[in-house]
């Protein structure tokens, strides 16, 4: 058995296509536009965000967010995950129409539940919406700089790559930084190297989310390794998004070769078909790795996490 540890999945990605639909239940939406025959149905990366504002739109309470967490926490639990950073948005609170405090608090309950339940420790990465500009991530950045919760212990950024320069990004990050809070932010998913390199030098984080793309630049790869850059893959995630077409096209060999830190994460598993359980599957089947070798990116995983020092010493001593 190998233990499991995530460090790279979207809250909101999260929910499974047959919880969605019991919430869709609950306010009597039609979900029919984003869900067919129990899968959710999008075509390219717009329409997949599309999907997920859909499916996140169905969370309407901290209750419901209480039980979306504590949901996808039994999950993993299940799969032999010992640990998870769960991507947080405020901006879907405010979309939904409820306080920033009642999602957190939700969402932190469900935490709690879980832990109680399964022993699985678990923490939040807040994060700004790429594609909502530079004031929004500063917002975002703003609020749990502003409203420390022990739980909340990152602050990153999703959204869409192709919009917005790391420079003009930067601001929120900085707030992030001061306030004590670990830095990642997605690139290198849908853009190129110069997307990692511009987002190392202005965001300055020390993980970065997917990242496969520096592959593309041999420079860039020496940089990740020498600066012990880790990078959170979603190699399942990269093939449903049609980033690479086969497994065997995938760079995670390659830039563990390479000597960078590498990590195996779901992303936004019912939507990319996967689960953490999967991810380590593909490690072994796809790229050929053993347990031992799959413990250690667990390792890896832990060693990079936004937690304090203690809990990271008795997630360590698990894997001994
Ligand atoms: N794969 C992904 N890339 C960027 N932003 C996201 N938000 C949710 N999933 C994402
Ligand atoms: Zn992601």
């Amino acid at each position: 058995m190998v233990l499991k540890a995530e460090i790279h999945c979207h809250l909101e990605g999260a929910a499974s296509p047959a919880l969605v639909e019991s919430q869709a239940r609950k306010y009597n939406v039609d979900v029919s536009n984003i869900i067919s025959n129990g899968v959710f149905v999008w075509n390219d990366f717009t329409q997949f965000l599309k999907c997920y504002d859909g499916a996140a739109d169905l969370f309407r309470s901290a209750d419901d967010y209480a039980l979306l967490s504590e949901t996808y926490l039994n999950e993993l639990a299940d799969d032999d995950c010992i640990y998870s950073e769960l991507f947080i948005s405020t901006d879907h609170a405010r979309a939904i129409g409820i306080s920033e405090q009642d999602y957190i608090d939700g969402i932190a309950e469900g935490m709690r539940r879980a832990k109680e339940k399964t022993g699985i420790e678990a923490r939040m990465i807040a994060t700004g919406l790429r594609h909502g500009g530079p004031e929004s991530v500063l917002r975002a950045a703003k609020y749990v700089a502003g409203n420390p919760h022990p739980l909340i212990t990152g602050f990153g950024m999703g959204g869409d790559e192709r919009m917005h320069h790391p420079k003009d990004l930067a601001p929120g990050f900085d707030v992030a930084r001061d306030a004590g809070l670990g830095i990642t932010t997605h690139a290198g998913e849908l853009v190129g190297p110069q997307s990692v390199r511009d987002s190392l030098d202005y965001i300055k984080p020390s993980r970065i989310g997917h990242g496969v793309r520096a592959i593309e630049d041999p420079d860039l790869v020496k940089r990740l390794a020498d600066e012990q850059i880790v990078l959170e893959c979603c190699p399942g995630s990269n093939i449903s998004l049609k980033v690479y077409d086969e497994f065997e096209d995938h760079p995670f060999m390659a830039l563990r070769a390479a000597g960078i830190s590498v990590t195996l994460n779901s992303d936004d598993p019912p939507h990319f078909h996967t689960s953490l359980k999967r991810e380590y599957e593909i490690g072994a089947n796809e790229f050929g790795l053993s347990d031992v070798e799959l413990t250690q990116i667990t390792r890896t995983a832990i060693k990079a996490a936004f937690v304090d020092e203690e809990t990271r010493k008795q997630l360590l001593a698990k894997l001994d």
